[in-house]
């Protein structure tokens, strides 16, 4: 049997408010080390299923199961606490403290996290040897992150996501910003690293070219019912 790293099973949530969206995903199953890319129209929900993954919204009823805990039956700091042990999340805009080195962004969720800060050992040194691994330059840990290219800030974003090889990586449009050439050459980088350590990855995408990289190709419409009140 494929040990599975994510289950959601007969979620739903509605926003509150005049917009009125509700989301419901009957079955979701990610297993250990698969990919799986997420495809979506603007607006049909993708954000909100990956804010019910990782805890920042709880779902109306429902089960989401992170490697084999229940989440929502943790309380919002416990919730807290546990994403930043077990989930890596790199983000459309990157949130990376742009005053902070590069070495400081990389380790922040460490900082929440002490298992998985347990599990890293030295980290400067991992956070040295992941900026290598992802193509930064030497000596980049000590440069602020605003000073880096977009492209660069990506990277750092990945390696924050990595570090302490959390089971499953969230990443929610992370090529959006980039070219075709640096968008494989990103999409090669974070394979590569996301075999390494076995890793999950969800990424969600509204770019179908991307499919053919990943174990497996979900449209948001075949895996969610959607309603909206009429305005
Ligand atoms: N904070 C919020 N408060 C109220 N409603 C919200 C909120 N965030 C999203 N929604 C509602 O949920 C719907 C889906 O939004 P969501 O951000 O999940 O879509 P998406 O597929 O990620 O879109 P995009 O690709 O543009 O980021 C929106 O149309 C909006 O009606």
């Amino acid at each position: 049997m494929t040990e599975a790293v994510l289950t959601l099973s007969d979620v739903s949530y509605r926003w509150p408010g005049r917009s009125a969206f509700s989301l419901t995903i009957p079955a979701l199953t990610v297993a250990r080390g698969e990919t799986v890319l997420l495809l979506g129209e603007s607006g049909s929900g993708k954000s909100t299923l990956l804010s019910l993954i990782c805890g920042t919204i709880q779902p109306d009823r429902g089960s989401v199961q992170i490697a084999d805990t229940e989440v929502t039956t943790l309380s919002g700091s416990a919730r807290d606490r546990f994403r930043a042990e077990q989930i890596g999340v790199i983000f459309q805009q990157f949130n990376l403290l742009p005053f902070g080195t590069v070495t400081d962004n990389i380790l922040l969720p460490l900082r929440f996290a002490p298992e998985r800060r347990r599990r890293v050992g030295d980290v400067t040194k991992e956070a040295a040897r992941l900026c290598s691994a992802l193509g930064l330059p030497e000596g980049v840990g000590r440069t602020k992150a605003d000073a880096l290219s977009v492209g660069q800030q990506q990277r750092v974003a990945v390696a924050r996501a990595l570090i302490g090889q959390p089971p499953l990586i969230i990443a929610d449009e992370p090529t959006s910003a980039l070219d075709a050439n640096s968008q494989a050459a990103f999409l090669d980088l974070l394979f590569a690293q996301t075999a390494e350590c076995k890793t999950s990855l969800l990424m969600v995408s509204h770019d179908p070219r991307l499919g053919e990289r990943f174990d497996r190709v979900l449209r948001i419409e075949e895996i969610t019912q959607v309603e909206r009140a009429a305005a």
